[in-house]
């Protein structure tokens, strides 16, 4: 049995715990936080912006911790599921490592670069895993996409375009501090960079446009560029949106012999083929909010037991997704294509 550590009781820790009731192999231990009243089982202050509406959880059978040294001292917890504020995950990753654990860290993988360098050193130095929770790939339709797109079937990525726009997220004052996320343009945007890493590769440079508000870019429209014979891919991202319609990604995306078409927005998963016929397919888990995170946290469990790093999990990958985010924002704010 895997026995999995939570730190930090917020939207995402409490996403992370009910998605983890569903695991096969692993079980939440314990959980950490700094709000006795968390502690408690009394989570209904942990809004977020999609998921089943917060409440009481029953933490019995569960051990409680106020500091995350104690938990780290606790033999039987064999993975540290880090989901506080970003500012965060370095310095809590960092002493998880040294204290002989696994670690999951929710996205983005840091705030800066080399604090995401110092903390995939230090998984090789431990021995240790080191498993960034980037979930879009476990949603059901980036799921189909990237299988689509990697498995070949329908030929050459010839071009894409993915969108990710929500309200300004309002349900913490951490969510809200750029300087504790990063702002829109890692915060969120982080997600469709992992993405285009993982089904178009790493480009050679990106040149942005966008708004910035207080020093961070809140919204923004990237071309990356592979060079001659490369996919045309572009991304628009930001915290723009009025509050009507908090939340919503898509994606349109040309191969060879398919197109692929979803919006969560109306535009249900569509993959249109050569032969001219539109197909949904049929997506497990689709609708489920829970799902994509339990499959997420089971391939991190998997992995534990395995000892094999889950390839979507990769600190490498998350890594160059940072990296990705912070030469966009280079852009934004210079003008200038970035190299990569
Ligand atoms: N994968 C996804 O779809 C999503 C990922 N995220 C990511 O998850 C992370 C958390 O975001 P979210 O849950 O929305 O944020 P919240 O503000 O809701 O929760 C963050 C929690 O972090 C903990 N925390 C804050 N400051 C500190 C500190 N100095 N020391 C220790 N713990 C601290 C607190 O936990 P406590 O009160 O228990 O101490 C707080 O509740 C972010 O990195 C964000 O990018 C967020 C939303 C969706
Ligand atoms: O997907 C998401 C929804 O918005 C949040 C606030 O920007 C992000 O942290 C999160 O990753």
């Amino acid at each position: 049995m895997v026995r999995i550590g939570i730190v930090g009781v917020g939207f995402m820790g409490r996403i992370h715990y009910l998605a983890a009731q569903r695991l096969t192999g692993a079980k939440v231990a314990a959980v950490c936080s700094r709000d006795p009243a968390k502690l408690a089982g009394d989570w209904t202050n942990t809004r977020g912006n999609f998921g089943p509406e917060p409440g009481r959880v029953d933490l019995s059978g569960v051990k409680t911790y106020s500091a995350f040294a104690d938990m780290l001292a606790d033999p039987d917890i064999d993975l540290i599921d880090i989901c506080t504020v970003t500012d965060q995950h370095a310095p809590l990753a960092l002493q998880a490592l040294a204290a002989g654990k696994h670690v999951l860290v929710e996205k983005a993988i840091a705030l800066s670069p080399a604090d995401a360098d110092a903390m995939v050193a230090a998984a090789k130095t431990a021995g240790k895993l080191l498993m960034v929770a980037h979930v879009l790939p476990f949603f059901p339709e980036f799921k189909f996409a990237a299988e689509a797109v990697r498995g070949g079937q329908y030929g050459k990525l010839l071009g894409a375009h993915f969108k990710r726009v929500i309200a300004v997220p309002d349900w913490s004052a951490d969510i809200a501090d750029a300087a504790k996320t990063g702002g829109p343009a890692v915060d969120l945007h982080i997600h469709d960079t992992h993405f285009i890493g993982l089904v178009c590769g790493v480009p050679k440079e990106v040149f942005a446009v966008g708004t910035v508000a207080n020093g961070a870019v809140t919204y923004l429209t990237t071309s990356y560029l592979y060079g001659p014979g490369g996919p045309a891919v572009t991304c628009s991202s930001g915290a723009v949106c009025m509050g009507g319609r908090p939340f919503t990604h898509g994606f349109e995306i040309y191969l060879e012999k398919a197109s692929l078409l979803y919006d969560a927005g109306g535009q249900p998963l569509t993959l249109l083929t050569a032969d001219g016929k539109a197909t949904q397919p049929a997506l497990a888990g689709g609708g489920d909010p829970l799902a994509a995170f339990a499959d997420e946290l089971q391939a991190a469990a998997d992995g534990v037991r395995t000892g094999a790093e889950p390839d979507l999990l990769s600190g490498q990958l998350a890594r160059d997704a940072l990296v990705l985010c912070h030469r966009e924002i280079e852009s934004v704010k210079t003008g200038r294509a970035v190299a990569v």
